[in-house]
């Protein structure tokens, strides 16, 4: 279990020490290995010039995972892993290739600026009858960092953020992103492989408008130390709104997989309370996208303002209604003011980067203190297709960037209102004869569709107005002696 090696190095004294060390964390029951763990640590020191770190994989409560721990492992893989000896196929990068890291219990040593410092991965298992409410408790891993205490100052100040830093870029590039979602029943994350094909090349919109965005993120990633310098939680709030099917999701995976981030999609419904929404959001890691969709559907988010207004109707109301949306409230008790005191308050200190993203159909509908700038920085219209944004989804469903069809498609997108997913569901070929020429033609005859639908809706909607005008302007006499011949007539049916 332990390598020979090791008592050549801190001399048999101390060696000694370490493996009954690691006896009493294998064997002893966790109320006395705390007891005798303190006593060979103070008779280490005597004998040790060597200082010792610990990284735990899990930290806190509820067992988060610990990103120092994560990034060391990625450091330790790509730096020096080559020289240990008993190596373990821990992930698998794009279900293609295999990534190997060290394995429980060895032992590989780095050097930074002349100093020489060993890392140990280390694992301690459970009492076996350690069972919690998710399953048996799994062993918890630990590396531990030592290094001669002459260098302290050397690998505490430098050779740490070192290893992170370069952990952290590795993983970024290495790892395999995730998509959450909120389980009802725990109240915590589950996770899939997020593999959404989503890219703003691919996404339908004007050229302008994406650039901005995309420019707007990639500032957002580069200004930490702006963020540290006026104290504010290094976080962006995108609010997208518009029609249904005009990529509002779509546009949350392009900027995923643009940012290299992951996804947490937060179902406000399945959430019982505000300290578990409080909860799910500090559990989420950097780099990532909160996503809440339709938020007008979610909740109640008109909030407290609104209840207000509800209290003076409420000598209106039956008993059984006012009984019902008691027993609404309590079953749903996220409350707008909860989810904004989140957004302001807690990312602050949780560190590391993380974008919000709010999409409505309705935006009329939502509290504007829920949308004011500072909490949702910036609010982007999905609108319906442009001609421009039609070009994207022709190079993408038809394969093709110009057709003698366009110049009769050009100016139909301004008069038909119909949406990047309607046009996408035209363009795609409905069986194998259907070539690009048929697509574009059933597109046309859609559009068509489209302006004559909206046509006699308005024509409709111009003759309601106006029999409505011509009722109002007639005199009141005439008006009342009508509508008296017509219930006349109905009681005598
Ligand atoms: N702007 C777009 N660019 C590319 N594809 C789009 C775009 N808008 C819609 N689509 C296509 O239409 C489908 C539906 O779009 P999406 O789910 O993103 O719409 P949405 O705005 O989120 O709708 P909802 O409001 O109903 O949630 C997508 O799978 C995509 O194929
Ligand atoms: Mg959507």
């Amino acid at each position: 279990m332990f390598p020979a090696e090791m008592f050549a190095h801190y001399g048999s004294m101390i060696g000694g020490l370490m493996v009954l060390r690691a006896m009493v964390q294998q064997y002893l029951p966790s109320q006395l290995r705390s007891l005798v763990d303190r006593y060979i640590n103070k008779w280490m020191s005597l004998f040790d010039p060597h200082v010792q770190i610990s990284f735990p994989e899990f930290t806190g409560q509820r067992m988060k995972s610990n990103e120092a721990y994560t990034a060391i492992r990625n450091y330790l893989t790509k730096n020096v892993t080559s020289a240990a000896k008993r190596l373990k196929a821990d992930s698998v990068k794009d279900s293609r290739s295999l990534v190997f890291s060290m394995d429980d219990y060895e032992e590989v040593t780095d050097e930074y600026k002349g100093a020489k410092v060993r890392w140990f991965l280390n694992k301690v298992s459970p009492p076996s009858s350690s069972v919690t409410m998710y399953g048996p408790t799994e062993p918890s891993r630990f590396y531990t960092l030592t290094f001669h205490r002459k260098n302290r100052k050397l690998i505490t100040e430098s050779y740490i953020g070192h290893v992170l830093t370069e952990g952290n870029v590795i993983a970024s590039t290495n790892r395999q992103r995730k998509l959450y979602t909120n389980d009802p029943l725990y109240s915590m994350w589950n996770h899939v492989v997020f593999e959404h094909p989503a890219t703003f090349e691919t996404l339908a919109m004007d050229a302008d408008k994406k650039k901005e965005i995309m420019n707007d993120l990639t500032k957002f990633t580069q200004r930490k130390e702006y963020y540290a310098k006026i104290g504010k939680a290094w976080k962006r709030g995108y609010l997208l709104y518009g029609p249904p099917g005009t990529g509002k999701s779509t546009m949350i995976s392009a900027m995923a997989n643009f940012l290299n981030y992951d996804v947490y999609d937060l179902e406000l419904t399945a959430v019982k309370n505000n300290t578990e929404l409080r909860r799910l959001l500090i559990e989420t890691s950097s780099k990532s996208i909160i996503v809440i969709e339709d938020i007008d559907c979610s909740l109640d988010l008109t909030g407290q303002r609104k209840e207000k207004d509800d209290d003076n109707g409420d000598e209106d109301k039956s008993p059984v209604k006012k009984l019902t949306e008691k027993v609404k409230k309590k079953s749903s008790e996220v409350t707008l003011s909860g989810l904004l005191n989140f957004i302001d308050g807690i990312w602050s200190a949780c560190g590391g980067e993380r974008i919000i993203v709010f999409t409505t159909n309705h935006l009329d509908k939502l509290d504007p203190a829920l949308i004011r700038r500072g909490r949702m920085d910036k609010h982007i219209e999905m609108s319906y297709c442009s001609y421009e944004a039609f070009k994207v989804l022709a190079r993408n469903y038809l394969n093709i960037d110009h057709h003698p069809l366009y110049e009769t498609l050009g100016p139909m997108f301004d008069k038909a209102n119909m949406t990047p997913a309607d046009v996408a569901e035209n363009l795609m070929p409905k069986s194998d004869d259907e070539d690009v020429e048929v697509c574009l033609k059933n597109l046309i005859q859609a559009l068509e569709a489209v302006k004559e639908k909206a046509k006699k809706k308005a024509e409709e909607e111009a003759q309601a107005k106006a029999k409505k005008e011509r009722q109002e302007k007639s005199p009141k006499w005439w008006r009342k002696s009508k509508k008296w011949a017509g219930s006349l007539l109905k009681k005598r049916r």
